[in-house]
């Protein structure tokens, strides 16, 4: 029999009472005195500023984690602003780089070897252990964050993207799954790293890769039928690919690609309240058309559309730039997601100049500026200047991360532009003063909607998530931003709360579409799920 000590889910470690000590036969286990879970909080919290730097922190918040979920909730629940830099980006950049160094516990994770497909369902059932699992966030880690490559190491963006569902819209942790499939790794450093705890071979891509997928997807469908299967910083190559192929079939999606449009549109919008322009006169260019840009401008011209263009107007308005500049419909090297927004070289009298953003800054004179290019300082003093002179208001979103990849900091946008930029940025940013007056920067990070998300598709048993769903959580955070607020998103601070909006917003729409399943009231269903961190 397991001792309840070991068993993280069900741990209360000195706060088991008396009568509980018997039950559970641990009678002088733990020390005597028996301690509530705000004792316990505090003194984790007090513990918590000792430590000097943030991967220390983080590492002491992981040891709670291990041990006890509910006392780390409780404690998480308590600061979540100071907490998410930490648990979460950009702090978890530097924790999966040294992942298989500071290895010290699975963390109920489900490892997953691309040479053992026959290992795929007892490794499910057995990292389940007879939960009822609800959500898994799986990831192959070839494009972890802006970083790259970083193999089985990947597997603290699965757990990390859980521990916010969990937070911020209360997904009960013994619900969840984080898995990490080991496809091999093109990471050098890892592939002749002796303490490396993944297999020390290149990525395996074409047909073996994709027979592990599919009967990666066949299995989860099968020990856990229903789950919401969210996929993690997939390679540009597989994410969109792989979402393309299971979206209508089954409850899935790809955070990268469908998240960030989400968080994005809804910041856009966020400027369009805060200006009072109308979406559809913008012009929009993406720096780094990968999995995020394409993603993302995908869901705004899909809003653009709804707002009255017809898809070739609306098409117009797009411009993306990739390591090749201004992207041409005569280039042969076009992922599928950034065809569609490719233009004519005949469009242009200068169209050999366009193979730099400044350039194609200068050209095209867009309106709303979106990195996701992993090019730090791309983003320059002299592009800020220019697009400030012919547009009051510039929106300038900087969101590759963690932090040392971000295309601009907030405070040098405001400064470039006096003030103007309307701007959010990939990791949280303190306010910015200038010239005595303080901005607030939002944060356009995924993490702010794709918790409501799902919470809202997993109350409503939702068949798909459709379209409908998507846009309708792109809308409901933008409702929630204040009038007064001078910032394009609302603030993480109140993440909880505009979860659950997001959630009943989902839900209802899914309902109304048709692809809920027995569920027909989206409050109720959205309350009922919520899981508090308490004994
Ligand atoms: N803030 C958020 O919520 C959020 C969400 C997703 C991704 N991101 C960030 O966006 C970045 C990209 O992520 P992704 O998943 O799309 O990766 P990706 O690899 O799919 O895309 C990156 C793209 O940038 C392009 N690129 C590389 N060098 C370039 C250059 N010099 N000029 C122009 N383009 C260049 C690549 O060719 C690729 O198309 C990462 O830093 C990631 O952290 C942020
Ligand atoms: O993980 C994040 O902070 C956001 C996003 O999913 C990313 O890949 O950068
Ligand atoms: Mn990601």
């Amino acid at each position: 029999m397991t001792n309840i000590l070991n068993d993280a889910f069900k741990n209360k470690g000195t706060a088991f009472t008396q009568a509980e000590r018997q039950q559970y036969h641990i009678v002088g286990q733990l020390p005597p005195v028996v301690q509530t879970i705000a004792q316990q909080a505090a003194q984790v919290y007090a513990q918590y500023q000792t430590k000097t730097s943030d991967i220390e922190k983080r590492k002491f918040l992981m040891q709670i984690f291990d041990t006890n979920r509910v006392l780390f909730y409780k404690v998480f629940s308590q600061h979540v602003v100071e907490f998410m830099p930490i648990v979460y980006d950009p702090t978890i950049a530097e924790s999966i780089e040294n992942y298989s160094e500071n290895y010290v516990d699975p963390q109920e994770a489900a490892f997953l070897d691309v040479n053992h497909p026959e290992a795929i369902k007892e490794t499910l059932l057995g990292a389940a252990n007879g939960r009822d699992i609800k959500l898994v966030v799986v990831t192959d880690a070839e494009g972890i964050l802006g970083i790259g490559d970083w193999g089985v190491n990947g597997v603290d963006i699965s757990v990390g993207k859980l521990m916010v569902y969990t937070a911020a819209a209360g997904i009960n942790p013994e619900n969840v799954l984080p898995i990490v499939i080991d496809a091999g790794t093109n990471n050098q450093k890892l592939l002749y790293d002796p303490l490396y705890l993944g297999n020390q071979h290149e990525r395996v891509r074409g047909a073996k890769y994709d027979a592990f997928i599919a009967k990666f997807v066949d299995e989860i469908e099968a020990a856990f039928p229903n789950v919401y299967l969210h996929w993690e910083d997939f390679g540009r190559s597989n994410a969109a690919r792989i979402l393309k192929q299971y979206q209508d079939k089954i409850l899935t999606f790809n955070d990268d690609v469908q998240g960030t449009g989400i968080i994005v549109l809804s910041g856009v919008l966020g400027a369009m309240k805060l200006t009072g322009k109308k979406l559809t006169v913008q012009t929009y260019v993406t720096f780094g058309a990968g999995s995020a840009g394409a993603g993302i401008a995908n869901q705004v011209y899909t809003e653009m559309v709804k707002q009255g263009l017809s898809e070739d107007e609306a098409r117009k308005h797009f411009y993306m730039v990739d390591k090749q500049g201004l992207l041409f419909d005569d280039d042969d090297t076009l992922t599928p997601a950034q065809q569609p927004f490719a233009r004519s070289r005949s469009e242009f009298t200068n169209a050999d100049e366009l193979t730099n953003l400044t350039a194609v800054i200068k050209t095209i004179k867009p309106t709303i500026l979106v990195g996701t290019s992993t090019q730090p300082g791309t983003f320059t003093e002299e592009i800020v200047r220019e697009m400030t002179s012919y547009v009051d208001r510039p929106i300038i979103f900087p969101l590759s991360n963690p932090t040392k990849l971000a295309e601009a900091s907030a405070q040098d946008l405001i400064k470039w532009s006096q003030g103007k930029a309307l701007i959010a940025t990939g990791i949280p940013a303190a306010d910015v003063t200038f010239e005595g007056v303080t901005y607030q920067i939002g944060q356009g990070n995924n993490a702010l909607v794709y918790p409501g998300l799902g919470l809202g598709a997993i109350a409503a048993h939702a068949k798909v998530l459709s379209q409908g769903m998507i846009s309708a959580a792109a809308h409901a955070l933008a409702d929630t931003l204040t009038d007064d607020s001078t910032a394009v998103l609302p603030p993480v601070s109140h993440l909880d709360e505009f979860s659950q909006i997001l959630a009943v917003a989902v839900a209802q729409v899914a309902i109304d579409e048709g692809i809920s399943q027995g569920v027909t009231d989206a409050k109720t269903a959205v309350a009922d799920l919520k899981w508090l961190p308490e004994y």
